[in-house]
């Protein structure tokens, strides 16, 4: 399939989309959302792929929405570009397989907001990120309002929107903005390392996390519990799961077959 904004490359069971506007530091316009939809689609068909990572190419994850498209706009225009965002960032956060946010330098506005849909953000020592949109008059608006404050709290999150500040990987990673921070140099490494590890278990078991989790952060406790327990009876059904407990009992490593 071919793609103008971005790469989509496939290593053995991981898939890598790579962002590919590099002069506009992987700014998000109209046509990156379209090809992002049609990468996801290709990319939940193929059950070869188990763990998709994202990242940018050059010295940007991705700098957010492309600004210079916002003098086109009407306001009728940005509430469709923006739904388009939120409906991107929405299909990876619940796309049935872990996704990785490879953080390879800025990762601002709206490319905050997609790492932020991502499961996991490893970043690398240089990356800085934020929500600028303050600085152009106008705020977060592909999910970041939402899910930066889910994940490190209201008062955190009000701060960054409202200065519109950039933060440094380190304080990212105090803060739990992400989860690891290593060497630039380390950092396709490290996040293939980490992505292999994930695609040895079972895909069964990763979606039910995946959704378990997703929909639980939504529901009131009760709730999240609730489905807990449903989805485990549903991983009892699987052979994986026959696999993972007869693997232990014989003292060996399961061989997954991801059913
Ligand atoms: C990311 C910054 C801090 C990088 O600064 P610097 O290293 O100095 O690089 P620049 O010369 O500024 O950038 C190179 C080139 O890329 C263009 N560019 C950068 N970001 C964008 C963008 N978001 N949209 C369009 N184009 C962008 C920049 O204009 C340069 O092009 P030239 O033709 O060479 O001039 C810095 O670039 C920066 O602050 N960028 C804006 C970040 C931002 O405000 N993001 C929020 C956007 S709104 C949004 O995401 C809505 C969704 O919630």
């Amino acid at each position: 399939m071919e793609f103008e904004t971005l790469e989509l490359k496939k290593e053995g069971h991981l898939a890598w989309i790579i962002l590919n506007r590099p002069e506009r530091l992987n700014s998000i316009n109209g046509k990156l959302l379209e090809e992002l939809q049609r990468a996801l689609t290709e990319l939940e068909a193929d059950r070869k792929v188990k763990v998709l990572l994202i990242t940018g190419k050059g010295k940007a994850f991705c700098a957010g929405a492309d600004i210079t498209q916002f003098t086109e706009l009407n306001p009728t225009e940005a509430w469709k570009f923006a739904k388009m965002g939120r409906e991107v960032m929405t299909r990876i956060e619940n796309l049935m397989k872990p996704v990785i946010a490879v953080i390879n330098g800025y990762a601002l506005g709206g490319g905050l907001e997609l790492a932020l849909a991502c499961d996991i953000r490893i970043a690398s020592e240089e990356a800085q990120l934020g929500l600028p949109e303050i600085n152009l008059g106008i705020f977060p608006g592909f999910g970041g309002t939402q899910r930066l404050t889910k994940l490190v709290g209201k008062g955190r999150a009000v701060e960054i929107m409202m200065t519109g500040d950039r933060i440094g990987a380190k304080d990212a990673e105090k803060m739990g903005l992400v989860n690891r921070v290593v060497p630039g140099s380390a950092l396709q490494e490290e996040a293939t390392k980490l992505a292999e590890k994930i695609a040895k278990k079972s895909a069964v078991a990763l979606a039910l996390i995946k959704e378990v989790v997703n929909r639980g952060v939504d529901a009131p406790l009760q709730s999240g519990l609730a489905m807990e327990s449903i989805g485990w009876g549903v991983a009892f059904s699987t052979e994986d799961k026959q696999e993972g407990v007869k693997a232990f009992l014989e003292k060996r490593e399961p061989n997954f077959k991801d059913r």
